[in-house]
């Protein structure tokens, strides 16, 4: 059976003492057993929230890391030195890594293999951007970013993958794709994933979706049969909306 996730990605925000006060504050939450709540603050902040929650229901994930075991990389983080402080789940492939630092799909997919290999679990995103949609190459743009970045791993990895469908013209703008639409393109990524693995892998991996969701349209986008959770921007700031989103599949 697939997970119910929702994951908080802080992005650049939140120094130290704010990231205690934001972990302070979740720790005084109660987590639903049935949901798995993740969150990926910034580098600087990760061997503290993985201390902080030891004891709690909450896992912490990086928000990116290199392909590279080591090396001459100015200014990049390793899987080994994530893993050195407690992380154990990264996020690869965010539209703004994609779309800032040109990350493309082929060292994504290196990504994803070097994740794998240390035994991590991956947060694999992907998305189309609005000019796709209006064209009606969303589909194809979707399948593209799977099949190259992603559709390389074997089968024995996918219960350390996590997909995360964020429509880039929902990100941070307010506009949500509706639930329907949401729906349509996760029903689309589980039949892909079917064409190429097992149905038990594609019965069985969450799909995430992402992109404005907040407290007051979670419970809709959630309610359809393919969205198995979400991963949250801007509402993960603030433990209150962000316990409503989790709350939001009871
Ligand atoms: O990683 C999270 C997504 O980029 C969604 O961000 P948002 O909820 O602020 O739109």
């Amino acid at each position: 059976m697939r997970k119910k996730i929702v994951a908080g990605n802080w992005k650049m925000n939140k120094d130290l003492s704010e990231t205690e006060e934001l972990l302070k504050n979740l720790k005084a939450q109660v987590i639903p057993e049935t949901v798995q709540v993740i969150v990926a603050p910034a580098f600087t902040n990760l061997q503290h929230a993985f201390q902080s929650l030891r004891e709690h229901p909450v896992t912490v994930a990086a928000q990116n890391m290199h392909q590279s075991d080591d090396g001459a990389f100015t200014g990049e983080v390793s899987a080994a030195m994530l893993k050195s402080v407690g992380v154990q789940t990264v996020i690869l492939g965010h539209s703004e890594r994609r779309a800032y630092f040109k990350e493309d799909n082929s060292v994504l997919a290196e990504k994803v293999n070097t994740a794998l290999k240390n035994d991590m679990t991956v947060i694999f995103c992907f998305g189309e951007e609005l000019n796709n949609r209006k064209e009606g190459t969303h589909f194809e743009v979707v399948k593209t970013q799977l099949t190259e970045g992603l559709f390389h791993i074997s089968e024995d990895n996918w219960d350390k993958v996590v997909l995360a469908y964020e429509p880039v013209w929902a990100i941070g703008t307010g506009e949500t794709a509706s639930p329907e639409q949401a729906q349509q393109m996760h029903n689309y990524v589980r039949k892909t994933v079917l064409e190429n693995y097992s149905k038990k892998i594609s019965e069985d991996v969450s799909i995430l979706y992402g992109g404005s969701v907040k407290a007051n349209n979670a419970k809709d986008i959630f309610g359809k049969p393919d969205v198995d959770g979400g991963l949250i921007g801007g509402a993960a700031l603030d433990v209150e909306s962000f316990m409503a989103i989790v709350n939001a599949f009871e």
